[in-house]
């Protein structure tokens, strides 16, 4: 017989909301809510959806509570995790505003996506995005409720200042470079634009934190709804799984406390940009090369496609040219290990979740590192090929996505030569 999952697989007491989350999907439930639950002092979460409210109704209904499933190359370990307290839809924009004004919350942490920043290619708020200048005029003009991500921010903070609650520390955790510093450039223009008390008091009324964030987290299956029920003899409507592989490393203040995620493995750095650059170089840039090119050669999923030598070559390839670029932070290990993580054959990792927003993705991943072999005056061509797979799986353009790369003599031949030699048979199939 099963029960329904509830609280009282955690020890029946809820923790006070002292942090919250905007954007909750899996990896928020994988990493930070599950490195604030191994903390175990105290902190309980309130999380709002980006987009669609499912998550949050199905996890309201279990008491924020879920499994996650730690899932390794040979078995799976299931582990209820509580420290999300309140599950809200994120269009109750006004409940989310009245959190984050709440003083006794001190951490808003957030995992929007890359492309949901809406910023432009360079990194700034964009203007021009009709969803943005629809949330400032209503900011401006206090006519409505934002419907943006860093709009529904804005309008949180703003009733912070309002209310004359204390600093709050704001922690990004998407794959972005500087996602600290990114997140409070951008809704400082934001604020300069619609709301300009907010801009002057924003300094002193939150803090910025960036973050390296890893664990591989794909979307939960049907299938793992059965083996949480056999597992555990609950009843979960939404499991989680990921690998056991976590880390975090954050940079930055925590002006009214933070809770002990060192207790967990998180690890507080002054300078977090090599750590940052390792994970999103090598590990996402592998990902997002794998997502084009595996999918050209037909595989579904990361495991399929790095056990594909050609496919496995151009991710050495691309390590090769990246770890140039990369003080030694034991990369030979890191490589071997991400190895290992990708080959993970029961994590169905699936390209085609990778590949969502990718242009996005590879400007961050790909072009700058791009940009550092063209600078030491080598050709890039393991960069070229991974945005030439990229193309040629999407039907995006280079002029488009790196318009400083596609007017580069040199990376431009690099790119067709690659582009050539992804629609030409390797030796071994030409044999075929
Ligand atoms: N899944 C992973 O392995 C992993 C690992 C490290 C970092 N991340 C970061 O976390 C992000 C979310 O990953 P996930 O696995 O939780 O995905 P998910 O699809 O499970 O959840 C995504 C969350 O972001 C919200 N969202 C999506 N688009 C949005 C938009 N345009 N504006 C506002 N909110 C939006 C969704 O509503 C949802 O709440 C990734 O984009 C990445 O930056 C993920
Ligand atoms: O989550 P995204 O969409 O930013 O990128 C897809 C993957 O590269 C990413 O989720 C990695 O699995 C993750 O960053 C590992 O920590």
């Amino acid at each position: 017989m099963t029960t329904p999952l509830d609280r009282t697989a955690v020890g029946g007491t809820a923790p006070d909301v002292r942090m919250v989350h905007l954007g909750l999907g899996a990896f928020h439930r994988s990493h930070q809510a599950w490195y604030t639950a191994k903390a175990g002092d105290g902190w309980g979460i309130a999380a709002y959806t980006g987009r669609r409210p499912d998550a949050a109704h199905l996890l309201a209904a279990q008491d924020g509570v879920y499994t996650l499933v730690e899932r390794g190359a040979a078995s799976d370990r299931c582990e209820p995790i509580g420290s999300i307290v309140r599950a809200v839809p994120g269009d109750d924009v006004e409940d989310f505003a009245a959190t984050v004004a709440d003083p006794a919350v001190a951490v808003l942490t957030m995992t929007i996506t890359e492309a949901g920043h809406r910023l432009t290619p360079q990194g700034e708020p964009d203007f021009d995005d009709p969803e943005t200048a629809a949330d400032l005029r209503m900011l401006r003009d206090a006519t409505g409720l934002p419907r943006t991500a860093l709009g529904r921010v804005l309008y949180g903070l703003d009733r912070r200042r309002r209310d004359g609650a204390p600093p709050i520390a704001v922690v990004p955790c998407d794959n972005l470079p500087g996602n600290g510093e990114t997140v409070r450039r951008a809704l400082t223009g934001l604020a300069e634009a619609a709301l300009p008390a907010l801009a002057a008091a924003l300094p002193d009324l939150a803090s910025f934190v960036s973050t390296s964030v890893d664990r591989i987290t794909p979307r939960t299956a049907k299938a793992d709804l059965d083996l949480v029920r056999r597992a555990t003899g609950r009843s979960d409507r939404t499991p989680v799984v990921a690998e056991p592989f976590s880390d975090w490393v954050l940079s930055g203040e925590f002006p009214s406390g933070r809770p002990a995620w060192e207790r967990a493995g998180a690890r507080f750095s002054a300078d977090i940009a090599p750590w940052e650059a390792r994970k999103l170089w090598l590990l996402n840039g592998a990902h997002s090369l794998l997502a084009a090119s595996g999918t050209l050669r037909g595989h579904a999923t990361v495991a399929e496609a790095v056990a594909d030598p050609v496919c496995r070559n151009q991710v050495e390839a691309l390590w090769d040219e990246a770890v140039r670029h990369l003080p030694d932070l034991g990369l030979q290990e890191y490589r071997g290990a991400l190895l290992e993580r990708f080959a993970n054959p029961r994590i169905e990792h699936r390209l085609a979740q990778i590949a969502e927003d990718a242009d996005t993705k590879l400007r961050m991943r790909i072009a700058p590192v791009a940009r550092l072999e063209r600078e030491a005056g080598r050709s890039a061509a393991a960069c070229a090929t991974a945005l030439a797979a990229w193309s040629r799986a999407t039907g995006g353009w280079l002029d488009d996505l790196a318009p400083d790369l596609a007017a580069d003599p040199v990376f431009r031949t690099a790119y067709a030569d690659a582009a050539e030699t992804l629609t030409r048979p390797t030796t071994q199939e030409s044999h075929r």
